[in-house]
């Protein structure tokens, strides 16, 4: 058994919307469209797609908040919304834009609370606060109420209020929204190591990139509330042709554009003395090697594949036409 499974997991949305000065007419909007998918214990899983995609409405059906129009979702082999109540014993939430601190108590309070709602023995609490007091940075600000907080530091409380009942699987939605570079770090730095542990599941939605680079093996994009991509981020690249680049600054500029097979020049900079090359079927010794024998090389580096544009090639191609991958 998998510790998340959908089978044809579809939420319509019925919308009023205005048909004229007076008359409004209801309209459905399908926001998840039979997504089916299974996710491992210990799995590092980044769910993206574009805005309305369907990625909230899919975390809020696996935390038992909404119930599916069609399909099946299970946790930890529980029914998210039969089993409510069992299930927050075993799953941990954060959603970035929502709060489930006390707003007028200091951050420890809210912790000793949690402690007494989830019923955690006290030396386990202390153990995963002492975890989180050493990763987070959470000291300086344990004693501040929460509504003082900046964005940061609440982001990094409710990561540990999430985290004290010492859930099973943790979703986080946009867990990184608005925060400044350093609070980031620390975010992901803590998830990574929590990754690393290996016994935590994590369901990562963002919009951030960096998050998933260097967070999540697999990667599953959603658009229009259906599954366009399900694997790695290697695989991503391979799918779209992504590139790595060979960067080479000459001491001069040559008089020709040079022809190395299987490294296709991909843009020349700097009037002639940068030269961009794409990495085909060649090798980054070939390029180089080639390229000495035709110029004086002052430096050369390689540029790995951006996600961000293999990304939005992804969701361009998608708003033409949808393209299924191919087993998905
Ligand atoms: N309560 C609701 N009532 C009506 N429509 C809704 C409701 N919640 C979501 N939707 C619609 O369902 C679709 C999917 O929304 P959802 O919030 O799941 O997208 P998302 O992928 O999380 O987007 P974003 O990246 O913008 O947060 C959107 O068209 C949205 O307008």
């Amino acid at each position: 058994m998998s510790v998340i499974e959908m089978d044809g997991l579809r939420k319509e949305f019925t919308v009023r919307v205005r048909a004229g000065r007076l008359r409004r007419e209801k309209r459905t909007v399908t926001a998840v469209d039979g997504v089916d998918l299974r996710v491992e214990r210990g799995e590092m899983l980044g769910y993206i797609g574009p805005n309305g995609a369907g990625k909230s409405t899919t975390l809020k059906m696996l935390t038992g908040v909404l119930t599916p129009t069609a399909g099946r979702a299970q946790v930890c082999g529980l029914r998210p919304v039969a089993d409510r109540t069992r299930l927050a014993l075993r799953v941990g939430v954060v959603f970035g834009q929502r709060s489930q601190l006390w707003w007028d108590l200091p951050l420890r309070d809210s912790f000793d609370l949690l402690r007494h709602i989830y019923r955690v023995p006290a030396g386990e609490h202390a153990a995963r606060l002492g975890r989180c007091r050493g990763l987070l940075d959470l000291d300086e600000f344990l004693d501040t109420p929460v509504r003082q907080l900046s964005l940061g530091q609440r982001m990094r409380g409710e990561l540990t209020a999430a985290l004290l009942h010492g859930p099973e699987v943790l979703f986080l939605d946009e867990p990184t929204i608005g925060l400044d570079v350093v609070s980031k770090q620390a975010v992901r730095g803590f998830l990574a190591e929590l990754g690393r542990a290996g016994d935590t599941t994590l369901v990562l939605t963002t919009h951030d990139l960096a998050d998933i680079e260097r967070l999540c093996h697999r990667l599953v994009v959603i658009d229009h509330g259906r599954v366009v991509h399900d694997g790695s981020i290697a695989e991503l690249h391979q799918r779209y042709g992504s590139r790595r680049m060979v960067v080479a600054e000459l001491d001069a500029a040559l008089a020709e554009p040079p022809v190395l097979p299987g490294a296709p020049l991909h843009r020349v900079e700097a009037d002639g003395r940068r030269l961009v090359f794409a990495l085909e079927s060649a090798s980054v010794a070939e390029v180089v090697a080639g390229l000495a024998g035709l110029a004086t090389l002052r430096d050369v580096s390689i540029v790995e594949p951006d996600i961000e544009e293999v990304v939005a090639r992804l969701y361009q191609s998608e708003r033409k036409g949808p393209l299924l991958t191919p087993g998905v």
